[in-house]
């Protein structure tokens, strides 16, 4: 695993911005796999910059996005598909048949994921998967506890990401209590995987999901198991795995 510590958040999200424009440039129809959160804004904010200046073209790139809330319409202002417009696709040029989330207003959920995953394997796997963490370890919306050899489903959300995520909405009765997410074994097929964390608040969990056991009590430990994983994090957010990490290297 390639761990990079960034200065700030803004640092953090130049650097992913780099790698995910590094991607495009050598494979310019690559298929990205994208996240939602407040810690992609900046990375994508970035990206549309370049495409402004020039820098990269996303013509020809497919992009399927992590997740999305069981019961939110795309017009719905905290659903994923209004966020992926509001502050990446409405601003470059990405085809819009290339852009899939999965339908949040699909109630069959069994037909809504197979749908995502079908999408997936026809488009040939993701090359270059981004992902946020959430503080209970989650990745996607993965909660703890999830069977590793998932793939896209359908979950009920822990109290903890439901409070977490009440910040976007009016109050936490708002919040979705299900969502459809790309299961771990979807995420672990990704060529690569590109996680940013940012923030003294993801601190313990980010020392738990890359130095502490693997295990479904923490999703994105399995992460540790993966060919090609890029962290970049900045130093409030590694705080605790560098110091975890010195230690185990003095008691060698
Ligand atoms: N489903 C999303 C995740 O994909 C995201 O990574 C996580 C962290 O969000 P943030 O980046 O806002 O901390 O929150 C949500 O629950």
């Amino acid at each position: 695993m390639n761990v990079i510590c960034a200065k700030n958040y803004e640092d953090m999200s130049r650097k992913a911005a780099n790698i995910i424009s590094a991607q495009i440039i050598m494979k310019p129809d690559c298929v990205l796999g994208l996240a939602t959160g407040s810690s992609p804004l900046s990375a994508y904010a970035t990206l549309i910059d370049w495409y402004q200046k020039g820098d990269l073209d996303f013509s020809k790139v497919s992009s399927v996005n992590l997740d999305e809330y069981r019961g939110l319409s795309p017009e719905n202002e905290q659903s994923y598909h209004y966020f992926m417009q509001k502050h990446l696709f409405d601003h470059i040029n990405i085809r819009p048949d290339h852009t899939y989330i999965p339908d949040g207003m699909e109630p069959d959920a069994k037909k809504a994921c197979k749908k995502h995953n079908d999408i997936i394997k026809k488009l040939g796997g993701i090359d270059l998967q981004l992902l946020g963490l959430g503080l209970n370890g989650h990745i996607g919306f993965n909660e703890p506890g999830i069977a590793f050899e998932k793939e896209t489903h359908c979950v009920d959300l822990t109290e903890s990401t439901i409070a977490a995520n009440s910040r976007f909405f009016s109050s936490m009765e708002e919040v979705p209590t299900q969502a459809y997410t790309m299961g771990i074994k979807s995420i672990m097929m990704a060529k690569k995987i590109l996680m940013i964390v940012s923030g003294e608040k993801k601190a313990d969990i980010v020392a738990k999901a890359f130095l502490g056991p693997v295990t479904p009590a923490v999703p994105a430990s399995i992460l540790q198991m993966h060919p090609d994983v890029t962290l970049v994090a900045d130093e409030a957010a590694l705080s605790a795995y560098l110091k975890q990490a010195a230690n185990m290297e003095d008691n060698l």
